[in-house]
């Protein structure tokens, strides 16, 4: 099988070693100058201390009134509906609506795939709509509306309506100061926040200084999910259109296998590292009536973002590893994933949820019962204006002391919570070793890297050195086409999988470093041949040979690429 090697040339001296995902924040640089002037003079205004010689000092760990950084939003008095309820309930098809027919808009969502999804929805019903995520900006002529993922959410132009999607994500640990930013920093007449009813209480209190009027309307489930009295107990009582949940590549190869080898279901798989256009085909193959792809094997990544036609969730475990230990599943996370099944207009209106063990089934009808906790507080994160501004006053250019000096003295409200930026500190002790500027060695930092990854985290380090020394990466020096006999193995594929994150990492950097990659197309086409070499390898793993033939033009594909 033909493929690409990634040069192993880097030093691991700087000893990176764990999962960063700040996800993919725009950066706000081009406005940090006029910024910076309306900041000081509304949080000056706010809070001041002196110092002993009398003069007057800004004090940068200040975050309690992190509504005064959005000047913009303030001047507006917003309307927020608030579309509350389970999954499957409209909430979104509503927001949606309200979107469609305004004059200007945005969408922001966690999701490439729902950006995507929103886009083409707008685009088809003649609205023409801008996709602008970490990794791709598609635009349209005349587009007023944009589809984006919440990291990108612009804060600076005024809309009309704008809608901000699971919104509930604003508890979330490491990516929940982006939805906070999203909600107070977005100047538009109508804002619209789409999740669960367990967001309500905080939202209001933090929308309490804003001015803004709120309107919160809660939606029940429009098609009924039905617990099951019984477990499955055994894969020959697998059926057509059943999605079997678990939560490591490993197992989700493992229960392929073998309800494959009942020889009555093939099954598509969808996980968190696949690529994107990976896990939409799979998720195609499977929705597709007549293919015979009729079960699914998933991970938590069914959970947002896909349409799936599935009739059944089975849980064939209801605990999961979180990064540090084995804990049992949150009540919000068998909500949502148990959801899935039986999605309102799709080929099967009643879902239907139970497990593989008897011994699981009390804690699935109880969470499906329970509400799920309130959320108590948000994610906050400090502006790059603020960093900018400290580095400035303390003449320092190390982005790990500002970020240590903000995490260790940073003051909130009761509202909020300083995001997690344990691996953000990680990069920045590797970039703070290269001659960059305050702001290339922010936007390493937020960058979207697996640091967990080797690869992945070897990949940015080595574009690092390469952006440091000569302001210009060139991917052929980093990637080189060569051949690798793949084998069968799970630690081959995880592999490819990591290829294809670097090279996302390397078009989203591309994006933001401006001109100084000039490989950006190189790199799109060789993702789009990791994908399919995936593709290829998901073949070996079991796939029937009517299907595989499906692939030969895709092989061809392939090698031509590489030639
Ligand atoms: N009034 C309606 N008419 C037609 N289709 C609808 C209507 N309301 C919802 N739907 C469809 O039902 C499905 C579920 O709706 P929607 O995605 O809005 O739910 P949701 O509550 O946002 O769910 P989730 O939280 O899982 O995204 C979608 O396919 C949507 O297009």
């Amino acid at each position: 099988m033909a493929s690409f090697l990634l040069r192993r040339r880097i030093s691991s001296s700087l000893g990176v070693s764990r999962t960063l995902h700040a996800g993919n924040m725009e950066p706000i640089w081009q406005h940090v100058e006029l910024r910076i002037a309306a900041l000081v003079t509304i949080s000056c205004a706010t809070r001041k201390y002196s110092s002993c010689a009398g003069t007057t000092k800004f004090d940068f760990t200040d975050l309690t009134r992190p509504h005064t950084w959005y000047p913009n939003a303030r001047r507006k008095h917003r309307k927020v509906f608030l579309h509350m309820g389970p999954t499957n309930s409209g909430k979104t098809y509503h927001a949606l609506k309200q979107l469609e027919s305004s004059s200007s808009g945005i969408y922001c969502g966690p999701l490439r795939l729902l950006a995507w999804e929103v886009a083409k929805r707008l685009n088809k019903a003649k609205v023409p709509c801008d996709l602008i995520t970490g990794q791709e900006r598609e635009e349209v002529d005349g587009a007023e509306h944009k589809a984006v993922t919440v990291e990108m959410a612009d804060v600076t132009s005024d809309y009309h309506c704008a809608v901000i999607d699971e919104i509930q994500m604003l508890g979330c640990r490491t990516r929940g100061f982006s939805f906070t930013r999203a909600l107070l920093g977005i100047s538009a007449d109508e804002l619209h926040l789409c999740g669960d009813a367990a967001a309500v209480p905080l939202i209001q209190e933090i929308l309490k200084v804003t001015g803004d009027e709120i309107e919160v309307h809660y939606y029940e489930r429009l098609s009924p999910l039905v617990p099951s009295k019984v477990p499955l107990v055994s894969f020959s009582h697998i059926q057509t259109g059943d999605c079997i949940v678990t939560f490591s590549r490993r197992e989700i190869y493992r229960l392929k296998k073998k309800i494959e080898n009942e020889e009555k279901h093939l099954c598509s798989v969808v996980y968190g590292s696949l690529p994107p256009e990976t896990r939409t085909r799979q998720a195609t193959m499977f929705n597709d009536a007549s293919s015979d792809f009729d079960v699914l094997v998933a991970s938590d990544a069914i959970g947002m973002g896909l349409n799936l036609n599935i009739s059944r969730i089975i849980f064939s475990t209801m605990k999961k590893f979180d990064g540090i230990e084995m804990r049992d599943l949150t009540i919000s996370e068998i909500k949502q994933i148990a959801g899935r099944a039986g999605r309102y207009g799709s080929k099967f209106p009643v879902g239907e949820v139970t497990c593989i063990d008897a011994e699981d089934l009390p804690l699935l009808h109880s969470s499906l019962k329970s509400p799920s906790p309130t959320l108590e507080r948000a994610g906050l994160f400090p502006t790059f204006e603020l960093m900018f501004m400290y580095s400035r006053v303390h003449q320092t250019n190390d982005l790990h002391q500002i970020l240590e000096h903000f995490l260790d003295n940073a003051k909130l409200s009761e509202n909020y919570f300083i995001a997690d930026c344990e691996e953000t500190l990680k990069v920045a002790a590797v970039i703070d070793e290269l001659p960059l500027g305050l702001h290339d060695k922010y936007l390493f930092c937020i960058s979207p890297v697996d640091m967990g990854d080797e690869i992945s985290s070897q990949g940015l380090t080595q574009f690092a050195q390469n952006y440091a020394n000569k302001g210009i990466v060139r991917l052929r020096e980093i990637f080189t086409p060569g051949t690798l006999q793949v084998p069968k193995t799970p630690a081959a594929l995880k592999e490819l999988e990591s290829i294809h994150k670097v090279l996302d990492l390397y078009v989203w950097l591309s994006f933001r470093l401006e001109d100084s990659f000039p490989d950006r197309e190189l790199a799109s086409s060789q993702k789009a041949i990791c994908s399919l070499l995936i593709e290829e390898f998901l073949e070996r793993l079991g796939w029937e040979m009517p299907i595989a033939r499906r692939f030969q033009s895709r092989r061809r594909l392939s090698s031509q690429l590489l030639d």
